[in-house]
């Protein structure tokens, strides 16, 4: 399902949460929505699901306004950590409405999730702790299969085997069952084998679009001799230098095209990709105290200079 989001604005009071954002997600996808706190990851989705009407912009979803828009909404999905989609009496119950809402609903899903995260269908959800009901948002957003399906730190208080299952279903079902699925998280390292495109947010603004392996490419840690590695990346974007004795591991931010890559194999040196996380520190850094930020979209910086 196409996203079209064209300087789109959302107030709260005097609190810009959205502020003239502008994005197309050409569906099809996993894309990850990543940006610090208060940036504006929640109020984005609120608005794309009609949970919230934008103050100022457009929103299309294949091509039609979302706000009191039946047509559209009942095949878009939100599931927040706040879970108040799913706060119905018992298990079953916000099942029985899940299905009820959602054309695409798939009930044999919904019950083998139920049973892989351990859930209850007599379970009261009001009395579920936290993790279970992140899980049972998770049940209700992975059966639903909505063509739009948007997941909000919806793993919040999972522990690490509950994550687990979330993030095998997740893609096993959009393997069977491709369509636009939006996640943001803050535990970036976990997810990111997810992501196919990310999107980063700032203070309201798209900060950054890009290709999951483009954006990685951005990043290299170089590893070596200290001597060698100084000399390597004089004139580079470090971010991060971690001694170990005598050898340096230096996060270089930048892409590096061949001959650079075969420059340092010729010094000995090691390169290896950088996590996603990494680059996300040092992209969303606040101006004020480290390097700021690449422009929305813009191809990856030289390596001698710092974007924006
Ligand atoms: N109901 C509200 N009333 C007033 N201001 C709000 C409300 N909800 C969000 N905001 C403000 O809007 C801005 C964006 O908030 P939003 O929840 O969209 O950010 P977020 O990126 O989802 O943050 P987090 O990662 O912390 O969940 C913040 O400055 C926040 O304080």
């Amino acid at each position: 399902m196409k996203v079209e989001i064209d300087g789109l604005g959302l107030r709260y009071g005097e609190t810009a949460a959205l502020d003239g954002l502008t994005c197309t997600l050409d569906g099809g996808k996993i894309y990850g929505l990543l940006g610090r706190n208060g940036s504006g990851k929640t109020s984005l989705m609120s608005v794309l699901a009609a949970f919230r009407r934008q103050t100022f912009g457009q929103v299309r979803v294949a091509g039609e306004p979302v706000f009191e828009n039946r047509r559209v909404t009942r095949r878009i999905s939100l599931i927040t950590h706040t879970g108040e989609t799913t706060d119905i009496g018992t298990a079953e119950d916000a099942l029985y409405f899940a299905e009820w809402l959602r054309p695409d609903w798939d009930g044999e899903l919904a019950r083998s999730l139920m049973d892989a995260f351990g859930l209850a269908p007599k379970a009261k959800v009001k009395e579920m702790s936290t993790g279970q009901r992140s899980a049972m948002g998770a049940v209700i957003g992975l059966a639903g299969r909505a063509p739009l399906t948007m997941f909000d730190e919806c793993h919040l208080g999972m522990d690490v085997p509950s994550r687990k299952i979330f993030y095998d279903a997740l893609l096993a079902d959009y393997m069977d069952h491709p369509r636009t699925i939006v996640l943001s998280s803050h535990l970036i390292d976990e997810v990111a084998p997810l992501f196919e495109e990310v999107l980063i947010l700032d203070r309201g603004r798209l900060l950054l679009q890009e290709e999951t392996p483009a954006l990685l490419g951005r990043g290299t840690t170089v590893t070596g001799p200290a001597d060698r590695v100084a000399a390597f990346t004089a004139g580079l974007t470090v971010l991060d230098e971690r001694r170990l004795g005598p050898t340096v591991a230096a996060v270089v931010y930048g892409p590096l095209d061949d001959a650079r890559r075969r420059e340092a194999a010729g010094a000995g040196l090691e390169l290896a990709p950088v996590p996603l996380q990494d680059l996300f520190v040092h992209l969303t850094a606040d101006p004020a105290g480290a390097p700021a930020a690449a422009p929305a979209g813009a191809p990856a910086a030289e390596p001698s200079g710092e974007p924006r």
